[in-house]
Protein backbone atom coordinates (compact mmCIF):
# COMPACT_ATOMS: atom_id res chain seq x y z
CA UNK A 1 0.00 0.00 0.00
CA UNK A 2 2.18 2.90 1.28
CA UNK A 3 2.23 5.96 -0.91
CA UNK A 4 2.12 3.95 -3.91
CA UNK A 5 -1.98 3.67 -3.68
CA UNK A 6 -3.89 6.54 -3.51
CA UNK A 7 -5.07 7.21 -0.07
CA UNK A 8 -8.40 8.72 -0.10
CA UNK A 9 -9.44 9.84 3.51
CA UNK A 10 -12.54 7.95 5.15
CA UNK A 11 -12.37 10.19 8.56
CA UNK A 12 -11.34 13.21 8.98
CA UNK A 13 -10.30 14.67 12.54
CA UNK A 14 -9.78 18.04 13.21
CA UNK A 15 -8.44 19.73 15.97
CA UNK A 16 -10.41 17.03 18.35
CA UNK A 17 -10.48 18.00 22.45
CA UNK A 18 -11.24 15.79 24.98
CA UNK A 19 -12.40 16.55 28.31
CA UNK A 20 -13.27 14.17 30.92
CA UNK A 21 -14.69 17.29 33.62
CA UNK A 22 -11.79 19.41 33.74
CA UNK A 23 -8.98 17.43 33.16
CA UNK A 24 -7.67 17.69 28.71
CA UNK A 25 -7.38 14.44 27.95
CA UNK A 26 -7.03 14.91 23.94
CA UNK A 27 -5.10 18.44 23.04
CA UNK A 28 -6.67 19.38 19.22
CA UNK A 29 -5.64 15.81 17.25
CA UNK A 30 -5.79 16.39 13.36
CA UNK A 31 -5.76 12.98 11.62
CA UNK A 32 -6.95 11.60 8.66
CA UNK A 33 -7.83 7.77 8.58
CA UNK A 34 -7.48 6.57 4.58
CA UNK A 35 -10.04 4.23 3.53
CA UNK A 36 -8.71 0.37 2.88
CA UNK A 37 -5.80 1.03 5.24
CA UNK A 38 -4.77 -0.09 8.58
CA UNK A 39 -4.20 2.34 11.33
CA UNK A 40 -2.21 1.56 13.99
CA UNK A 41 -1.98 4.04 17.28
CA UNK A 42 0.85 3.49 19.35
CA UNK A 43 1.76 5.16 22.86
CA UNK A 44 2.48 5.05 26.15
CA UNK A 45 -0.18 3.84 28.96
CA UNK A 46 -2.66 6.85 29.43
CA UNK A 47 -1.45 9.43 26.58
CA UNK A 48 -5.32 9.03 25.13
CA UNK A 49 -5.08 6.34 22.30
CA UNK A 50 -8.45 4.98 23.13
CA UNK A 51 -9.99 7.65 24.65
CA UNK A 52 -9.24 9.05 20.74
CA UNK A 53 -10.06 5.91 19.48
CA UNK A 54 -14.06 6.12 21.19
CA UNK A 55 -14.52 9.79 19.72
CA UNK A 56 -14.39 8.07 16.10
CA UNK A 57 -17.93 6.39 16.85
CA UNK A 58 -18.85 8.21 19.75
CA UNK A 59 -18.46 5.06 22.11
CA UNK A 60 -17.65 8.50 24.64
CA UNK A 61 -21.12 9.70 24.78
CA UNK A 62 -21.61 6.39 27.14
CA UNK A 63 -19.37 8.68 29.65
CA UNK A 64 -20.85 11.30 31.70
CA UNK A 65 -17.99 13.46 32.23
CA UNK A 66 -16.97 13.28 28.62
CA UNK A 67 -17.04 16.17 26.36
CA UNK A 68 -15.46 15.80 22.87
CA UNK A 69 -15.28 19.19 20.70
CA UNK A 70 -13.54 19.90 17.19
CA UNK A 71 -14.71 18.40 14.45
CA UNK A 72 -14.82 14.42 13.25
CA UNK A 73 -16.16 13.63 9.45
CA UNK A 74 -17.11 10.20 8.04
CA UNK A 75 -16.99 10.33 4.32
CA UNK A 76 -17.33 13.92 4.71
CA UNK A 77 -20.30 13.94 7.52
CA UNK A 78 -20.36 15.22 10.90
CA UNK A 79 -20.35 12.45 13.34
CA UNK A 80 -21.49 14.93 15.96
CA UNK A 81 -24.18 16.87 14.10
CA UNK A 82 -26.96 16.67 16.58
CA UNK A 83 -28.97 14.86 13.73
CA UNK A 84 -26.40 12.09 14.02
CA UNK A 85 -28.30 8.69 14.47
CA UNK A 86 -26.01 7.29 16.78
CA UNK A 87 -26.86 3.77 16.43
CA UNK A 88 -26.38 3.77 12.66
CA UNK A 89 -23.44 5.30 13.08
CA UNK A 90 -22.03 2.75 15.17
CA UNK A 91 -22.66 0.10 12.48
CA UNK A 92 -20.75 1.80 9.90
CA UNK A 93 -18.26 1.81 12.65
CA UNK A 94 -17.77 -1.37 14.23
CA UNK A 95 -15.74 -1.69 17.41
CA UNK A 96 -13.72 -4.66 18.97
CA UNK A 97 -12.71 -4.87 22.46
CA UNK A 98 -9.57 -5.66 24.72
CA UNK A 99 -11.55 -8.34 26.12
CA UNK A 100 -14.20 -10.63 23.84
CA UNK A 101 -17.65 -10.38 25.80
CA UNK A 102 -19.79 -13.31 24.16
CA UNK A 103 -22.99 -13.53 24.84
CA UNK A 104 -24.11 -15.63 26.88
CA UNK A 105 -25.88 -17.65 24.30
CA UNK A 106 -25.32 -19.57 20.91
CA UNK A 107 -21.98 -18.51 18.46
CA UNK A 108 -25.05 -18.76 15.87
CA UNK A 109 -26.81 -15.98 17.85
CA UNK A 110 -23.66 -13.97 18.89
CA UNK A 111 -22.75 -13.76 15.68
CA UNK A 112 -26.27 -12.09 13.98
CA UNK A 113 -26.71 -9.62 17.17
CA UNK A 114 -26.68 -7.04 15.35
CA UNK A 115 -28.72 -8.20 12.51
CA UNK A 116 -31.30 -9.00 15.07
CA UNK A 117 -31.75 -5.53 16.47
CA UNK A 118 -31.68 -4.23 13.14
CA UNK A 119 -34.97 -6.40 12.79
CA UNK A 120 -33.64 -8.73 10.15
CA UNK A 121 -35.81 -12.22 10.31
CA UNK A 122 -35.19 -13.92 7.56
CA UNK A 123 -33.31 -17.28 8.27
CA UNK A 124 -31.51 -17.70 4.96
CA UNK A 125 -30.28 -13.97 5.01
CA UNK A 126 -29.07 -14.87 8.48
CA UNK A 127 -27.69 -18.39 8.22
CA UNK A 128 -25.70 -16.44 5.29
CA UNK A 129 -24.31 -13.64 7.25
CA UNK A 130 -23.47 -16.51 9.84
CA UNK A 131 -21.05 -18.36 6.96
CA UNK A 132 -19.65 -15.38 5.72
CA UNK A 133 -18.74 -13.64 9.01
CA UNK A 134 -17.28 -16.49 10.59
CA UNK A 135 -15.52 -17.46 7.40
CA UNK A 136 -13.97 -13.56 7.25
CA UNK A 137 -13.37 -14.36 10.74
CA UNK A 138 -11.26 -17.33 10.22
CA UNK A 139 -13.40 -19.37 12.51
CA UNK A 140 -15.98 -21.13 10.07
CA UNK A 141 -13.61 -24.65 10.03
CA UNK A 142 -13.82 -24.58 13.63
CA UNK A 143 -17.07 -23.99 15.02
CA UNK A 144 -19.39 -24.96 12.25
CA UNK A 145 -20.46 -28.30 13.52
CA UNK A 146 -21.46 -26.31 16.92
CA UNK A 147 -22.49 -22.89 15.78
CA UNK A 148 -25.64 -23.41 18.16
CA UNK A 149 -23.39 -24.22 21.07
CA UNK A 150 -23.02 -21.47 23.74
CA UNK A 151 -20.05 -19.00 22.90
CA UNK A 152 -19.28 -19.44 26.68
CA UNK A 153 -17.56 -22.89 25.64
CA UNK A 154 -14.92 -21.44 23.06
CA UNK A 155 -11.51 -20.60 23.71
CA UNK A 156 -10.32 -16.81 24.06
CA UNK A 157 -8.97 -16.33 20.62
CA UNK A 158 -12.12 -18.21 19.39
CA UNK A 159 -14.30 -15.27 21.59
CA UNK A 160 -11.93 -12.58 20.35
CA UNK A 161 -13.01 -13.77 16.67
CA UNK A 162 -17.04 -14.22 17.17
CA UNK A 163 -16.59 -11.00 18.00
CA UNK A 164 -15.07 -9.65 15.05
CA UNK A 165 -17.66 -11.97 13.10
CA UNK A 166 -20.37 -10.06 14.99
CA UNK A 167 -18.93 -6.40 13.48
CA UNK A 168 -18.39 -7.97 10.45
CA UNK A 169 -22.25 -9.38 10.02
CA UNK A 170 -23.39 -6.10 10.31
CA UNK A 171 -20.97 -5.09 7.33
CA UNK A 172 -19.20 -2.01 8.57
CA UNK A 173 -16.83 0.70 6.49
CA UNK A 174 -14.68 1.42 9.44
CA UNK A 175 -13.71 -1.40 11.94
CA UNK A 176 -12.09 0.42 14.78
CA UNK A 177 -10.02 -2.29 17.58
CA UNK A 178 -8.62 -1.70 21.21
CA UNK A 179 -5.91 -3.66 21.81
CA UNK A 180 -7.87 -6.77 20.41
CA UNK A 181 -5.00 -9.72 20.99
CA UNK A 182 -3.58 -8.13 24.01
CA UNK A 183 -5.56 -10.88 26.05
CA UNK A 184 -4.81 -13.30 24.01
CA UNK A 185 -1.90 -16.53 23.36
CA UNK A 186 0.64 -15.47 20.70
CA UNK A 187 -1.27 -18.43 18.22
CA UNK A 188 -4.17 -16.96 18.29
CA UNK A 189 -2.94 -12.80 18.33
CA UNK A 190 -1.15 -14.26 14.90
CA UNK A 191 -4.04 -15.74 13.49
CA UNK A 192 -6.06 -12.46 14.28
CA UNK A 193 -3.45 -10.14 12.94
CA UNK A 194 -3.57 -12.64 9.37
CA UNK A 195 -7.44 -12.23 9.14
CA UNK A 196 -6.89 -8.45 9.69
CA UNK A 197 -4.43 -8.26 6.55
CA UNK A 198 -6.89 -10.53 4.97
CA UNK A 199 -9.88 -8.12 4.99
CA UNK A 200 -7.50 -5.09 4.63
CA UNK A 201 -8.78 -3.04 1.28
CA UNK A 202 -12.15 -4.29 2.17
CA UNK A 203 -12.26 -2.27 5.46
CA UNK A 204 -11.02 0.12 7.32
CA UNK A 205 -8.95 -0.70 10.33
CA UNK A 206 -7.91 1.48 13.10
CA UNK A 207 -5.85 -0.51 15.93
CA UNK A 208 -4.91 0.40 19.17
CA UNK A 209 -1.50 -1.65 20.38
CA UNK A 210 0.71 -1.83 22.43
CA UNK A 211 2.92 -4.85 20.86
CA UNK A 212 5.51 -2.62 18.44
CA UNK A 213 5.80 -5.95 16.27
CA UNK A 214 1.94 -5.95 15.24
CA UNK A 215 2.19 -2.64 14.46
CA UNK A 216 5.29 -2.69 12.15
CA UNK A 217 4.05 -6.36 11.11
CA UNK A 218 0.00 -5.10 10.08
CA UNK A 219 -0.14 -1.61 9.79
CA UNK A 220 0.04 0.56 6.39
CA UNK A 221 0.44 3.87 8.38
CA UNK A 222 1.05 4.67 12.14
CA UNK A 223 -0.27 7.19 14.36
CA UNK A 224 2.28 7.98 17.80
CA UNK A 225 0.67 9.81 20.92
CA UNK A 226 2.33 11.35 23.93
CA UNK A 227 0.53 12.89 26.87
CA UNK A 228 -2.80 13.66 24.94
CA UNK A 229 -0.72 14.85 21.82
CA UNK A 230 -0.41 13.30 18.58
CA UNK A 231 3.66 13.22 17.70
CA UNK A 232 3.96 12.08 14.40
CA UNK A 233 1.78 10.00 11.86
CA UNK A 234 3.40 8.48 8.50
CA UNK A 235 3.76 5.44 7.00
CA UNK A 236 4.73 2.52 9.36
CA UNK A 237 8.02 1.84 7.55
CA UNK A 238 8.92 5.51 7.89
CA UNK A 239 8.21 5.32 11.66
CA UNK A 240 9.71 2.59 12.73
CA UNK A 241 12.91 2.95 10.07
CA UNK A 242 13.12 6.55 10.52
CA UNK A 243 10.75 8.82 12.20
CA UNK A 244 11.20 12.74 12.19
CA UNK A 245 10.43 13.24 16.30
CA UNK A 246 13.19 11.84 18.52
CA UNK A 247 10.07 11.25 20.76
CA UNK A 248 8.72 8.73 18.37
CA UNK A 249 12.34 7.54 17.99
CA UNK A 250 12.46 6.94 21.72
CA UNK A 251 9.35 5.27 22.20
CA UNK A 252 9.84 2.48 19.34
CA UNK A 253 13.63 1.86 20.81
CA UNK A 254 11.97 1.24 24.03
CA UNK A 255 13.87 4.07 25.63
CA UNK A 256 10.26 4.72 27.55
CA UNK A 257 6.15 3.33 27.52
N1 LIG B 1 -13.55 7.58 31.98
C1 LIG B 1 -12.50 8.36 32.29
N2 LIG B 1 -12.64 9.33 33.21
C2 LIG B 1 -11.59 10.14 33.54
N3 LIG B 1 -10.37 10.05 33.00
C3 LIG B 1 -10.18 9.09 32.08
C4 LIG B 1 -11.23 8.21 31.67
N4 LIG B 1 -10.73 7.36 30.73
C5 LIG B 1 -9.44 7.72 30.58
N5 LIG B 1 -9.10 8.76 31.36
C6 LIG B 1 -7.79 9.43 31.43
O1 LIG B 1 -7.50 9.96 30.13
C7 LIG B 1 -6.14 9.76 29.79
C8 LIG B 1 -6.06 8.94 28.51
O2 LIG B 1 -6.53 7.62 28.80
P1 LIG B 1 -6.68 6.51 27.66
O3 LIG B 1 -7.30 5.31 28.30
O4 LIG B 1 -7.32 7.08 26.47
O5 LIG B 1 -5.14 6.22 27.33
P2 LIG B 1 -4.50 5.03 26.51
O6 LIG B 1 -3.38 5.64 25.74
O7 LIG B 1 -5.52 4.30 25.74
O8 LIG B 1 -3.93 4.12 27.68
P3 LIG B 1 -3.74 2.52 27.75
O9 LIG B 1 -2.70 2.21 26.73
O10 LIG B 1 -3.26 2.30 29.15
O11 LIG B 1 -5.06 1.90 27.45
C9 LIG B 1 -5.49 9.09 31.00
O12 LIG B 1 -4.91 10.10 31.79
C10 LIG B 1 -6.66 8.46 31.73
O13 LIG B 1 -6.41 8.36 33.10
Amino acid sequence: MEDSKMAEPIITAKDVRLHYGEFEALHGINLEFNRGEITAMIGPSGCGKSTFLRCLNRMNDLIDTAKVTGDIRLDGQDIYAGDTDVVQLRKRVGMVFQQPVPFPFSIYENVIYGLRLAGVKDRAVLDAAVEKSLRQAALWDEVKDKLHDSALGLSGGQQQRVAIARVLAVEPEVILMDEPTSALDPISSTQIENMLLELREQYTIIIVTHNMHQASRISDRTAFFLQGNLIEYAPTKKIFMNPDKKETEDYISGRFG
